[in-house]
């Protein structure tokens, strides 16, 4: 960490994890996570009973043994592998900016990492979400948080926040070239690569949420870009973990690994580029569960991708997003 000199300081934000894999632990993060009204938009007075009397009974167990399954010596991957691309942010841009990291719900949380970066003399601080898409329910939710934080600040920092990069080309160029990679990698050569983003409910899509078209776009870019780095490997897309009774966007990535199993597809990849890093979403539920539903379907061998994560493509993208927000701060 650079001295208390610096006066930049960029703050990474992902969504949050549980501090453990336990029931408890996770009780307490999912009663934060879906009491935010940007992620369940049920009026608090018909959602409050179901959470309380029925979700917070019933997930954490479940959800605690899908933790326990992916959790590291270092803790939840997404902490750990958000901690990481906070350091190696660091190790790119020098002494004369302050890089730390915070989750929307959990711990650290945003308004103790942006106190600390206050703290620490940073008088100007980019907040950085790490969702290349926006939805309401992630991009627009850090920002209800940012904006608590500094409700409780006498002297506020300046900020300014980073925008969707769904279509940017440093994002686009470190997929293209970190799935090649791992596509050329394995030891199977995939018939299909499934590019499976984070599901919203439908009802978002048409009251006006971008997430899907974008989400599409990112999609449209990287097939361009594979088509003549990977002939011939059809690309798909879907949306996974879908969450509750109400209808979710469509394809289901569960739904899609089935249908193509059972039509004869026998080798798949899956990539999750809406995901800054690993997490359960993608090593439980695409990895374990996915691989599953694919299996008992027919199909032979499914590779998940690992995500950008702190890696040398993800972490040229993270400073080429962060340097271009910084070039009107930069002063030396
Ligand atoms: C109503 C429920 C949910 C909405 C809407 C939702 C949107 C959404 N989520 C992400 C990214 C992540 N979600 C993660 C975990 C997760 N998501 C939900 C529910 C909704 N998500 C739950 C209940 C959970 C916890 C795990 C479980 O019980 O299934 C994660 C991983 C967190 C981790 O600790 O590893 C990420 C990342 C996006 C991008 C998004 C909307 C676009
Ligand atoms: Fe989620
Ligand atoms: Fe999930």
């Amino acid at each position: 960490m650079p001295d208390n000199t610096s006066d930049i300081g960029v703050l990474l934000v992902n969504l949050g994890t549980p501090d453990a894999p336990t029931p408890g632990a996770v009780r307490r993060y999912l009663a934060q996570f879906l009491s935010d009204p940007r992620v369940v938009e049920i009026p608090a007075i018909a959602w409050k009973p179901i959470l309380h009397g029925v979700i917070l009974r019933t997930r954490p167990a479940k959800s605690a043994h899908a933790y326990a399954q992916v959790w590291t010596p270092q803790g939840s991957p997404l902490a750990a592998i958000t901690a990481a691309q906070a350091r190696g942010l660091q190790a790119l841009l020098g002494a004369g900016v302050r890089v730390d990291w915070a989750m929307r719900y959990g711990n650290p949380s945003i308004p103790a990492r942006l106190q600390a970066l206050k703290d620490a003399g940073c008088e100007r601080v980019l907040v950085a979400p790490l969702y290349p898409q926006y939805c309401a329910a992630t991009t627009a939710s850090v920002m209800d948080s940012l904006g608590e934080a500094l409700g409780a600040m006498r002297r506020q920092p300046a900020v300014r926040t980073l925008p969707p990069y769904y279509a940017d080309d440093a994002y686009i160029s470190a997929l293209e070239e970190d799935i090649a990679a791992q596509v050329s990698a394995l030891d199977f050569a995939p018939e299909m690569l499934l590019l499976s983003f984070h599901g919203m409910p439908e009802r978002t899509r048409t009251l006006g949420d971008p997430y899907h078209a974008q989400c599409i776009e990112t999609a449209r870019l990287l097939g361009q870009r594979l088509a003549s780095r990977l002939p011939g490997l059809r690309i798909e897309t879907s949306f996974q973990s879908r969450f509750g009774p109400a209808k979710w966007l469509e394809p289901a990535t569960e739904t899609v690994l089935e249908e193509e199993a059972r039509a004869g597809t026998r080798r798949i990849a899956i990539a999750a580029p809406g995901f800054s890093a690993d997490c359960v979403e993608t090593l439980e539920e695409l990895a374990i569960r996915g691989r599953e539903v694919f299996e008992s379907a027919g199909g032979e061998r499914l590779a998940v991708l690992a995500c950008l994560n702190d890696r040398a493509p993800g972490m040229t993208m993270l400073e080429r997003l962060v340097r271009r927000e910084l070039s009107g701060w930069w002063h030396g």
